[in-house]
């Protein structure tokens, strides 16, 4: 299901963003995804973990407890959870926390289950509140509990549900309701991806794709990837088209450096928007302690992007501190950016 996320829909050019461009998009991932754990490539702890539950809960013919994915944009979670019901041999209900608006659109999915399916609820940090009460007595005993008819016709009814595993996907662990999140028994926590485990997903994706890629090609656009996979795919396909019309297709490190440059994606794989954040932080507030409203003030961009899509990279990198006190540079912000840092 593609969901439109008003941050993508209002910036369709931007390379980098994590998010999915298109429904095109989601289309040549759909071609890209691995099927199975064994082609998962990265996430090893949770990969790990993974296998084991699952192995467990098919040993024991129960039901996988509930799950929940958390990470940045692009990491995996569509892809680890359909794998989930796979290696389970279950089916799979895919739905999102902005789509389930009423209690009885919860409970359709609910009832149409059968033992021990996947319901996998994307953005489940989106949940509307009448339906993540339904959703409670169903992960735990389930059961659904719902009002049939209304004012004084109306009744509560009890009904049982098959044992099922929800897993559940969001960009914002801490925007789940405790409650919600206590009955996960299993979390799953992606991090960004090592640069060597996106370049064998780049190197995969070129093989699945036919393309001429050498080993230092693969590395270079790993490198500049921002240690997501939804990137390291895109700026593939878009290194390939370079290839494809400068150079009769084969792709070098230099052709991948010479496309990704014509890109604006820099060395360390940041973009405009990326530069324009940190010299706000680093030139217009001397390089911080400074607050995120005035930062995207000074930019013009919402606090929200740049705390989802900006910043957890940055910060992963060591290019950015988040303290009490509001963003930071680093000493790595002033390396990167080729300035000294000032007493
Ligand atoms: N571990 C992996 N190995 C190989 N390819 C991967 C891996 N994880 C993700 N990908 C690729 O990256 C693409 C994006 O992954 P996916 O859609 O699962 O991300 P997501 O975390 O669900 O993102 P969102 O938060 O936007 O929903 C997939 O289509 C797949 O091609
Ligand atoms: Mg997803």
């Amino acid at each position: 299901m593609l969901h439109t996320d008003p941050i993508t829909a209002a910036r369709p050019e931007r390379i980098i963003a994590p998010q999915k461009l298109s429904a095109q998009e989601e289309q040549l991932e759909r071609a890209l995804r691995p099927k199975s754990l064994a082609d998962y490539i990265g996430q090893h702890k949770a990969k790990e973990q993974l296998a084991i539950f699952i192995q467990a809960a098919r040993q024991r013919g129960d039901a996988l407890d509930h799950t929940l994915l958390f990470g940045p944009p692009g990491l995996g979670k569509t892809t680890l959870a359909n794998i989930i019901a796979r290696e389970l041999g279950v089916n799979l209900r895919q739905t999102s926390g902005p789509v389930l608006e009423r209690a009885g659109d919860l409970a359709a999915l609910l009832t149409n289950l059968e033992p021990h399916d996947v319901l996998f609820i994307d953005e489940i940090h989106r949940l509307s509140p009448v339906v993540e009460e339904i959703l409670y007595p169903a992960l735990e005993d389930f059961q659904l509990d719902i009002m049939i008819g209304e004012g004084p016709a109306a009744r509560s009814v009890k009904i049982d549900l098959p044992p099922f595993t929800l897993v559940g996907a969001t960009t914002r662990a801490g925007m789940l309701t405790n409650p919600l999140r206590d009955r996960f028994g299993i979390v799953a926590r992606l991090e960004f991806y090592q640069a060597d485990d996106l370049a064998t997903i780049v190197r995969r994706s070129a093989a699945l794709l036919n393309m001429d890629l050498d080993e230092a090609g693969a590395d270079e656009i790993a490198r500049r990837s921002r240690g997501t996979p939804r990137i390291a795919n895109r700026l593939l396909r878009r290194v390939r088209d370079y290839a494809e019309v400068k150079h009769g297709g084969r792709i070098s490190a230099d052709i991948a450096d010479a496309a990704l440059t014509l890109l604006d994606v820099d060395s360390a794989g940041l973009d405009m928007m990326d530069r324009k954040f940190l010299d706000a932080v680093l030139h217009k507030f001397g390089g911080g302690p400074v607050g995120l409203d005035n930062v995207a003030a000074a930019i013009g961009e919402s606090s929200d992007t740049i705390e989802d899509v900006i910043e957890p990279y940055l910060i992963q990198q060591g290019l950015l501190q988040r303290t009490p006190r509001g963003r930071m540079a680093t000493e790595r912000t002033y390396h990167h950016f080729g300035i000294q840092p000032s007493a």
